[in-house]
């Protein structure tokens, strides 16, 4: 099986994954900014000149964060969701630094919280764009301020948090990338079986349950073969655990040689392999078990298959899977090597 072999968009999306790992740091972080900016204001008191306007703009952002919080906004994981969310906030600190008269001051430093909710979630070069857009909300202000853009003395503290804003974003961003990709490889890790490179039985259970859903919707067939090695261990008794690997090995070849691109193989455990063959029905199923038992050579060893197919033997998996099972039984009772496709209901 290649490397293009269909995973389901949902459990084994390792950016959803890791956006949903986070979200409670990203709730947090949001509850963060909100406790400082009233905190602030409890503290400080209300600016003289549109003090209105920035307890309005507050309690707003306030309003916002507690329905983000109640619906559960975070765990959504669609970027452009968060990407607005991260300018929403870079919009509600410019507008309170701009009402306190604070752009130089210790609040200027709320913009690295913005900084590190995008490069959690949106990566490098989005939250390298959002500096950029901060450091142009800071001029703005500067500007609003009536002082002089530029004036050294004026672009230095700027300039400075700009500086800070960029290697706390990028290490971040970085870090969260690391993270990435070692998630990605334990999930792959994790849906593989180790000695044949295969789909492991909780892979297979995940692609078989959308690819079912989508039948069912659709009202096409597949079919669901087990396929268990016959004698595999008089072949270990015989030659070793390493001549029952190789064994092992080369029917996983022979089933990935008989599998179209759309069929999913996966091991389940011991001798006992496992397809779905989408878009399949029952004859079709039965027709390319036999061509794969007529491709068997004769040093190698047989196999016995059993097929079920959805939907005349069953509406579910687990049916299915029981069926499939229970035929490829008949076939190991009446001596191997051969193929059964029948309903046991
Ligand atoms: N080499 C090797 N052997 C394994 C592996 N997994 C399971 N086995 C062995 O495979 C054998 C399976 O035994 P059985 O279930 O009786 O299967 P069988 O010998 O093929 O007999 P039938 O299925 O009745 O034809 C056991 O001896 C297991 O120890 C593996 O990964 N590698």
């Amino acid at each position: 099986m290649s490397d293009h072999d269909p995973l389901p968009p949902l459990q084994w999306d390792s950016r959803g994954i890791q956006i949903q790992g986070f979200s409670t740091g990203l709730y947090q972080i949001e509850w963060l900014l909100v406790t400082i900016v009233i905190f602030y204001l409890v503290v400080m008191g209300l600016p003289a000149k549109g003090g209105l306007g920035v307890l309005a703009v507050t309690i707003g952002y306030f309003g916002l964060s507690l329905l983000a919080s109640r619906l559960r906004f975070f765990d959504d994981r669609q970027r452009w969701l968060l990407a607005m969310h991260t300018w929403a906030m870079i919009i509600f600190i410019t507008w309170f630094l701009y009402g306190t008269g604070g752009v130089t001051g210790p609040l200027a430093s709320l913009y690295l919280l913005a900084i590190v909710t995008s490069a959690l979630t949106l990566g490098v070069v989005i939250t390298m764009l959002e500096v950029v857009a901060i450091a142009a909300c800071q001029l703005l202000l500067l500007q609003l301020q009536g002082s002089d853009i530029l004036a050294l003395a004026n672009l230095a503290p700027v300039g400075t948090s700009i500086f800070t804003l960029l290697i706390v974003g990028y290490l971040t961003a970085a870090l969260v990338n690391t993270i990435h990709l070692s998630n990605r490889a334990l999930l792959k890790m994790a849906s593989r079986d180790a000695l044949t490179g295969l789909f492991n039985r909780r892979a297979f259970n995940d692609l078989a349950s959308s690819i079912h859903e989508m039948a069912k919707r659709s009202q096409n067939p597949y079919c669901v073969v087990l396929i268990d090695m016959d004698g595999l261990k008089s072949i270990n008794d015989k030659g070793g655990h390493g001549a029952g690997d190789q064994a092992l090995l080369d029917l996983t070849k022979r089933l990935r040689a008989c599998k179209r691109s759309s069929d999913i193989v996966a091991r389940f455990g011991g001798d006992e392999f496992v397809m779905l063959l989408p878009d399949t029905d029952a004859k079709g199923g039965k027709k390319m078990m036999q061509r794969l038992l007529s491709a068997t050579q004769r040093d190698q060893p047989s196999i016995s298959i059993g097929i079920a197919s959805y939907p005349e033997q069953g509406e579910t998996l687990e049916v299915l899977l029981d069926h499939a099972d229970a035929a490829m039984y008949l076939s190991k009772a009446a001596g191997g090597n051969r193929v059964t496709a029948r309903s046991v209901a």
